[in-house]
C-alpha cells in the first residue's frame, strides 16, 4: 500500500519559515563557513542527541545547550544535532521522520497490533515543526540526510549537514552534497576508510545533475553549483579510532593531495569511542590537547550528548531524555567537555598571538 506524502512545498507552506528565521539560518551558515575557512579561530561544536525520539525532551536539551552556547560564544560555535533519520547497520528504527511512534521497533508482534501506526505521513509534520522550534531558539542545526528525497523538506532548516559512514560511498548522497546549501561533512567509511571520505568531498566541491523532488514533489534534474564547505568528519571505524595526532595529520595531508581544503572535523562518538559514550570525554582530551598545541586544521568536533547518560532499547515505557540509539554524555559530563575545548582553543589562539610575525 501507498502513502502519498505533501508536497516539499506544502509542507513548507504548512510550517513555514519566516524571513527572520531563514536569515538566522543563512547567518548561522555563514559562521560555520567561517570557523571552517579558520577565518574565525573558534571550534565548531556539533553536539546533541545520536537520534531525536521525542520533541519534548530535545528542546528541553537544546535550551540547556543554548545555555552552555552562550557561556562559550567566545571560543565555541555549538551546533545542535537534531538528527530525524537514522542509517542503520542492520534493521533498525529508522527515525522519527519516517517512524515518529517508534511503532515498528517498540514490542512484540501482538502489542503492536493494538498501536496507533504513525509513518511518515506524520513524522514529515512532526519533524519539520520541531526543526522549526529549535531553529527558533537561535540554535545551528546539525542534520543527516539519510533519504536524498527527503532533503527539499527540512534542509531550509538546517545549517550544518553530514552524509553517514553508510552512505559516503553512495553518488546520489556525494552528488546531493553538491547541491545543498549548508556546509556538509563527509565522514569516513564504517571500516574506518578515509580515502572515501576525502573522495566524497572532492565530488560534492564540483557541479554534477542531481536528482530531487522540486517543491511540488515532482522528480527534478538540476545542475548544482558545488559546495565549497564540503569537509571530512573523522569518526574512527572498526579497525580502531582515528582522532590522533597522526591520524589527523594524515587526513589533512590527505585533503592537501587531493587539491582539497586541509581542515576536519572529528567525531568523539562512534567508532571514536568504540560506542561507549563514557570514552567520548578521553577523545575530548585528546583532541583539546592537538589543539591547544596550535594543530590548525583540526576545525572542529562532534559529540552524542543528552539530558541523562546512556542509552536505551524501545520499548512503550520509554525514560525520560535518554538516547533509543547510540549511548550519549549526560548534560554534566558534556559540559566538562565543553569548557575543556573552550580552554584549548584560548591556548591555541594565544599561542598564534605571542608568535612574532
Ligand atoms: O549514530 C547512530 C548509529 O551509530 C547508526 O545509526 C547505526 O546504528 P546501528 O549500528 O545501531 O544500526
Ligand atoms: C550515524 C551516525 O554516524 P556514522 O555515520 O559515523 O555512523 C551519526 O552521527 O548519527
Amino acid at each position: 500500500m501507498n502513502a502519498v506524502l505533501p508536497s516539499p512545498e506544502e509542507l513548507q507552506k504548512s510550517i513555514p519559515v519566516t524571513a527572520a528565521l531563514a536569515e538566522s539560518v543563512a547567518g548561522h551558515r555563514a559562521a560555520i563557513a567561517a570557523v571552517l575557512d579558520g577565518l574565525d579561530d573558534r571550534l565548531l561544536v556539533i553536539a546533541g542527541p545520536c537520534s531525536v525520539h521525542d520533541a519534548a525532551s530535545t528542546l528541553d536539551y537544546a535550551r540547556r545547550l543554548r545555555a552552555l552556547a552562550a557561556e562559550h560564544r567566545a571560543d565555541l560555535l555549538i551546533v545542535l544535532r537534531a538528527y530525524l533519520e537514522k542509517p542503520r547497520t542492520g534493521i533498525g528504527w529508522p527515525g522519527l521522520l519516517l517512524d515518529p511512534g517508534l511503532d515498528d521497533w517498540c514490542c512484540g508482534p501482538a502489542e503492536r497490533a493494538l498501536r496507533p501506526v504513525a509513518d511518515a505521513r506524520t513524522g514529515l509534520p512532526m519533524g519539520r515543526r520541531l526543526l522549526a522550534e529549535l531553529a527558533e531558539l537561535d540554535l545551528p542545526l546539525a542534520y543527516e540526510f539519510v533519504e536524498p528525497a527527503l532533503a527539499p523538506y527540512v534542509a531550509d532548516l538546517v545549517s550544518w549537514g553530514a552524509i553517514g559512514a553508510r552512505t559516503v560511498e553512495s553518488p546520489p548522497h556525494r552528488r546531493l552534497a553538491s547541491a545543498l546549501p549548508m556546509p556538509i561533512g563527509c565522514k569516513n567509511r564504517p571500516d574506518g576508510h578515509v580515502g572515501a571520505a576525502v573522495d566524497a568531498v572532492g565530488v560534492a566541491t564540483g557541479g554534477h545533475s542531481v536528482v530531487v523532488p522540486d517543491g511540488k514533489g515532482r522528480l527534478a534534474v538540476s545542475r548544482t553549483g558545488g559546495n565549497p564547505y564540503a569537509h571530512v568528519v573523522l569518526r574512527g571505524g572498526s579497525h580502531g579510532p582515528n582522532y590522533g595526532p597522526h591520524a589527523v595529520a594524515d587526513a589533512l595531508d590527505r585533503l592537501t593531495a587531493a587539491g582539497l581544503p586541509a581542515r576536519v572535523v572529528v567525531d568523539a562518538s562512534h567508532g571514536n569511542s568504540g560506542k561507549d559514550h563514557t570514552r567520548q570525554p578521553l577523545v575530548v582530551e585528546s583532541l583539546a590537547a592537538q589543539i591547544a598545541a596550535g594543530r590548525t586544521g583540526l576545525a572542529g568536533v562532534m559529540l552524542e550528548s543528552f539530558i541523562h547518560p546512556g542509552n536505551q532499547p524501545i520499548t512503550p515505557d520509554l525514560a525520560y531524555g535518554i538516547s533509543v540509539t547510540d549511548g550519549c554524555m549526560g548534560l554534566d559530563t558534556t559540559a566538562g567537555t565543553l569548557g575543556a575545548l573552550a580552554t584549548a582553543v584560548r591556548a591555541r589562539r594565544e599561542a598564534r598571538v605571542a608568535v612574532p610575525t
